[in-house]
């Protein structure tokens, strides 16, 4: 099997043409693949197939390097961009693809940075999901005695977003862990800790749903930008500094679609027996 270690921001993935070779992975194998130690090692593993829409370009499918797959990831898409125009799949500059969250929109920019329309970001407890009746914009939780608050929304994935004074050393291992597979959240979260730095820069670090803490999440960009503009602390237009590097995040409110960019590049080629 052929494939392409690609990384955006240093949330690596491996990404794999499943349109010119036919590809079937179980669980067990992504498992194995994603391992750094026995496999090729990454966060995410991204499948690109063919569209299941007549006006999309491509379909892509994510899996976390737990072995489950999931239905967005902004580091990701901006990858598979790169992917399909590297490999002359597309020439195209604005490519649709079908994902599990609904269809996303990229663009190549003439900075060489990929645009994503993300969508629209979703609130409603339910709509998440979150356990709870009624929509806020802070949850509370208890954990080991002590009452943490929490902004939660999709993005086509769950995320919880906790504010902290200073994001180097936010408890990301140990909260962000326990609150990954807390009750509240049915189908677990991924977890954002964000320091607001004035009102068009946050610093953010995420503990991924299924690969623990990485370098940078984008949809974890996006879900505490909405959060941070939600309570009023943050303009339209946002700078996230992430550990592996910048995103600039931007949306207008309720009702729009969060607009990513940032930058994607290939790592090497390799061919992996499984
Ligand atoms: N790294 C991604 C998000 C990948 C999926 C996430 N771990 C989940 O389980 O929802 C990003 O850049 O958005």
């Amino acid at each position: 099997m052929h494939f392409t270690k690609m990384h955006g921001l240093g949330n690596d993935f491996v990404v794999i043409d499943a349109i010119n070779q036919a590809i079937h992975l179980s669980a067990e194998q992504i498992r194995f693949i994603a391992d750094r130690h026995f496999g090729v090692g990454c966060d995410q593993l991204l499948l690109i197939e063919r569209p299941v829409s007549a006006n999309a370009d491509f379909k892509y499918r994510i899996f976390n390097a737990d072995g489950g797959e999931v239905a967005q990831c902004g580091n990701g898409a901006r990858c598979f961009a790169r992917f399909v125009r590297d490999k002359n799949l597309t020439d195209k500059d604005r490519v649709t693809v079908d994902t599990d969250a609904g269809q996303l929109l990229l663009r190549f920019m003439d900075d060489g940075l990929i645009t994503v329309n993300m969508g629209v970001p979703k609130h409603a407890p339910a709509q998440i999901p979150l356990s709870f009746d009624a929509e806020a914009l802070l949850y509370p939780v208890e954990l080991d005695g002590a009452v943490i608050h929490f902004g939660a929304v999709s993005m086509g994935n769950p995320h919880a977003v906790i504010m902290v004074d200073d994001v180097a050393n936010a408890p990301v291992e140990t909260v962000g862990a326990r609150l990954e597979r807390h009750g509240l959240f049915p189908q677990r979260v991924n977890v954002g800790f964000m320091q607001i730095i004035d009102r068009q820069r946050i610093g953010l670090r995420v503990y991924e749903r299924g690969a623990a803490e990485t370098l940078a999440c984008g949809s974890g960009a996006c879900a505490a930008v909405v959060v941070g503009i939600e309570q009023g602390l943050l303009e339209n237009s946002v700078i996230v500094g992430l550990p592996g590097g910048e995103l600039r995040i931007e949306w207008a409110g309720r009702g729009q679609p969060v607009f990513m960019s940032g930058p994607a590049v290939s790592v090497y080629e390799g061919r992996i027996r499984i």
